[in-house]
């Protein structure tokens, strides 16, 4: 007998579709996580229909977006948001569903939270009101962001209605050159092939440059796939992560952990599998990148130049990075390296985990924050705070002059008290440069952890293979 070759996304898509009807699917979910900032609504909406969570046990719920970081935050510590979060907390514990609120010894940003946990594991499906949600895929799960009548439906039924994506692979094969991360993979991606390029897809990672990354820079390069125009980013679950996983406090234990473990190796697509769509780049061409503009596209190698006007795709084109020229206030030709910074940001549930940590503290070691830049560290986990910590990170950064910080979304999104400033320019770990992103009039350049650190020694844009 033969079987159609599967992909990843199928494999897992597949035995979570309850039924079908009009084009959709009924998809089950293992797991529903919520934070400070869309879950709100949607607790209102299942009081308004007298609905309960069908199942706390597969639920999480964590306080990051809207909260302080300075040391000695509590829930009071920025007034503006404090009776949501209050709120929050109420409605998470009154309902039983475990919370990981200030002053937690496992808070963080939930994607950093869920992973961290063991929360969220290979062949799962899993949706958060939040676009990042995207980021464990990296674990071989569908995980997905939703919106807010999705997160109540998704809480009282445990499943979603959805049109099933097409599949798209993006191969990356042959060696990173040093100090190209994940992020730099992620950042040429999309550099290449637009912020369309994965809309209405799933999209699986795939080659071997993908294969070497690890399991937490796997993390970083599916974080940015929504970036891509993509919900869904994923990668086939291997040893890295079977070890990343075991051990956490919701992985099974012993005996059940070896019989997933060889479930888990399943989880791989069929040779000969079929995709929609197929983007290939080859790991040897990317440098570590930065970006000029106000999209993630905007993204150039260190060492080039802000592009022409003239080399725009298309007028739509000209027209967007002519009015990101001017927010940026950035010439075109110009090159990127030695545009001064104000401020140097290592956060976010894009690049703020222990390797994150540690890779940009190799670069700062030993060396001194210019004067003119604020620098601070935001560790994506009080858990990976601590182990910084005991490795003597924290050291590393204040002495050279960071601010060390407590766990949340922070700088990323501004949506807590911390702000870059009215037209300051931040190099920054995360994952969005819109206009404003970073609080008002902020202006963005989103790079690797090491290149960040490099930034802020140098006070401005700086080609880290030259200063490490
Ligand atoms: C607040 C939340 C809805 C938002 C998201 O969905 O991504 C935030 O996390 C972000 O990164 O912009
Ligand atoms: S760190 Fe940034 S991208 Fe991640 S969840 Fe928080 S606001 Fe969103």
């Amino acid at each position: 007998m033969t079987t159609t070759p599967r992909t990843l996304f199928e494999k897992i898509w597949g035995p979570h579709t309850a039924t079908s009807r009009s084009g959709r699917d009924l998809l089950t979910l293992d797991r529903v996580f919520l934070h400070d900032m869309t879950s709100l609504p949607a607790f209102e909406q299942l009081r308004q229909r007298n609905l309960p969570v069908a199942d706390t046990a597969r639920t999480l719920a964590v306080i990051d977006h809207t909260v302080a970081t300075a040391s000695g935050r509590t829930e009071e510590t920025y007034p503006v948001m404090a009776p949501t979060v209050r709120s929050f907390r109420r409605e998470v514990t009154d309902r039983g569903i475990q919370l990981f609120g200030l002053g937690d010894p496992a808070q963080g940003i939930v994607h950093v939270v869920a992973a961290e946990q063991g929360a969220i594991l290979p062949g799962m499906t899993a949706v958060c009101g939040d676009s990042h949600t995207c980021t464990n895929g990296a674990l071989g799960a569908i995980a997905f962001g939703i919106g807010s009548t999705e997160i109540a439906h998704a809480l009282a039924y445990q499943a979603l209605w959805l049109p099933r994506p097409k599949a798209l692979r993006v191969t990356v094969d042959g060696s990173l050159n040093p100090l190209v991360s994940g992020k730099d993979v992620a950042l040429a991606i999309i550099s290449r092939f637009s912020t369309d390029g994965g809309v209405g897809c799933a999209v699986e990672y795939a080659g071997s440059a993908i294969r070497r990354l690890t399991v937490e820079e796997r993390m970083t390069l599916c974080n940015l796939s929504i970036e891509f125009g993509s919900r869904i980013g994923l990668v086939a679950p291997d040893d890295a992560v079977f070890s990343y996983l075991e051990g956490r406090p919701r992985t099974p234990k012993g005996a059940a952990f070896e019989t997933a473990v060889a479930a888990w190796r399943n989880l791989a697509s069929d040779e000969n599998a079929a995709y929609d769509k197929e983007y290939s780049l080859d790991a040897g061409s990317i440098a570590p990148m930065v970006t000029w503009g106000t999209s993630p596209e905007d993204a150039i190698a260190v060492d080039g130049s802000i592009p022409q006007l003239n080399q725009a795709r298309n007028p739509a084109q000209r027209a967007r990075w002519e009015r990101a020229l001017s927010y940026v206030d950035l010439k075109p030709g110009a090159p990127i390296a030695g545009t001064p910074i104000d401020v140097a940001f290592i956060g976010s549930c894009t690049n703020a985990r222990l390797s994150d940590l540690r890779a940009a503290a190799r670069v700062v070691r030993g060396g001194k924050v210019a004067s003119t830049v604020r620098a601070l560290v935001v560790p994506g986990s009080s858990s990976v705070k601590r182990q910084a910590e005991a490795e003597g990170l924290d050291r590393i950064f204040r002495e050279a002059g960071f601010e060390w910080h407590e766990s949340a979304c922070s700088l990323c999104a501004s949506l807590g008290p911390d702000i870059v400033g009215r037209g300051k320019r931040c190099a920054s770990t995360s994952n969005r440069n819109f206009e404003n992103r970073q609080g008002p009039g902020s202006i963005t350049h989103l790079m690797s952890p090491p290149m960040v650190a490099a930034a802020a020694l140098n006070g401005g844009i700086a080609d880290v293979r030259t200063l490490a």
